[in-house]
């Protein structure tokens, strides 16, 4: 028998890319709303409430109100938005955070994904905060470059309507140090202080990377660069879609430049370690559109039915 799948929001940028993904699923039954209708909450309720799994893929009011229209038991909610990331009763759609992640999306029927940024942060410090390496008190800073798909249709249209000289060079914003994605980033990593963040996002479709600049000295005595790495071998081992670099990659360094849309088009998440005496810099890629929003809600559909995760998902 066929999963009933429905993708509130089906006419915006993830909802479009995660309808891709299922398009060459013959386990799935696409359930589509009328474009006309989208809006309407009784026709939204009715497809909601007739998923075996649905994808919210709206602003945060409207993912709120959706989660308010589901009254049948058996529809699993994956939520791309901002919602429900530290909501009491919804499981974090980040099946490689911990040991036993896979098994509360397993029989959880709320799922909130993370945030873009905030996937890649979260996978780079929290196997350092479990392995003892980072304490959790640490004030870190990070960085993140982004293309302008992470900003939805209103972001691409601004960047594809042309016109703005402003918008050829990269643009830091959140600059009020309260990007929505700081609560999940401290609430997933255990890090008490909370973290200095800048993103910044650049005239490229997709593609992302998240930086965190380290002094070794303010990590647990005697720590390598090298640990760092072997923690995350250690923590990242058997994960499809996770590849661990090795230290000071050669062929980054070779090439001068770090590509940050080397990710794209897939699942993947690539950590890599620099290093430098005392220093270290940690890196993080993703698809913002794979691995950092509609691929990661199309895992953890594939987790929670018990679906073979496969790279092409
Ligand atoms: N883009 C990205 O890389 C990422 C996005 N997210 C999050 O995912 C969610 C969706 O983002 P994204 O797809 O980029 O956003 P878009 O703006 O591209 O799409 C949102 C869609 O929701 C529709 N919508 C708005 N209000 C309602 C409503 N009341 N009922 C039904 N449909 C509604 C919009 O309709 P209309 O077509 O009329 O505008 C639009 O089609 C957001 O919460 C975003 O923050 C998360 C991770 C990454
Ligand atoms: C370029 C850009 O604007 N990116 C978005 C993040 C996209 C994302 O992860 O979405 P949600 O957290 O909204 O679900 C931002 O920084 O707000």
């Amino acid at each position: 028998m066929k999963h009933a799948v429905f993708v509130d929001g089906q006419e915006g940028t993830t909802g479009l890319r995660i309808h891709e993904y299922l398009a060459s699923r013959s386990d799935i039954e696409v359930l589509r709303i009328d474009p006309e209708r989208r809006k309407d909450a009784a026709e939204r309720a009715r497809l909601l409430n007739a998923a075996d799994v649905a994808f919210l893929c709206l602003p945060d009011a409207a993912a709120k109100e959706a989660a308010a229209l589901v009254t049948n038991p058996r529809t699993c909610l994956i939520d791309a938005s901002t919602a429900h990331r530290t909501a009491p009763g919804w499981a974090f759609g980040l099946p490689e955070l911990v040991a036993g992640q896979r098994e509360r999306l397993r029989s959880s029927k709320r799922i909130a994904n993370p945030g873009c940024h905030a996937s890649a942060f979260i996978l780079l410090l929290r196997p350092l905060v479990d392995a003892g390496l980072l304490p959790a008190g640490l004030p870190v800073s990070a960085t993140s470059i982004t293309g302008y798909s992470g900003g939805g249709k209103k972001m691409i249209e601004q960047y594809e309507a042309g016109g703005d000289a402003r918008l050829a060079s990269p643009r830091p914003y959140a600059l009020g140090l309260s990007h929505k994605h700081i609560p999940e980033m401290m609430a997933h990593t255990g890090l008490t202080t909370k973290p200095v963040f800048m993103p910044v996002v650049g005239p490229f479709y997709k593609g992302l990377t998240v930086s965190v600049p380290l002094h070794l000295a303010h990590l647990r005595a005697g720590t390598t660069a090298e640990d760092l790495r072997v923690a995350y071998e250690r923590h990242f081992a058997g994960e499809p879609f996770v590849r661990v670099m090795p230290l000071n990659d050669g062929p980054t360094l070779d090439d001068g430049f770090f590509d940050v849309q080397a990710c794209n088009d897939s699942n993947r998440l690539d950590l890599f370690v620099f290093s430098q005496g005392d220093q270290a810099l940690l890196m993080a890629r993703l698809d913002n559109l794979g691995k950092g929003a509609s691929g990661a809600a199309v895992q953890c559909m594939n987790v929670h039915l018990g679906v073979q995760e496969t790279l092409g998902l």
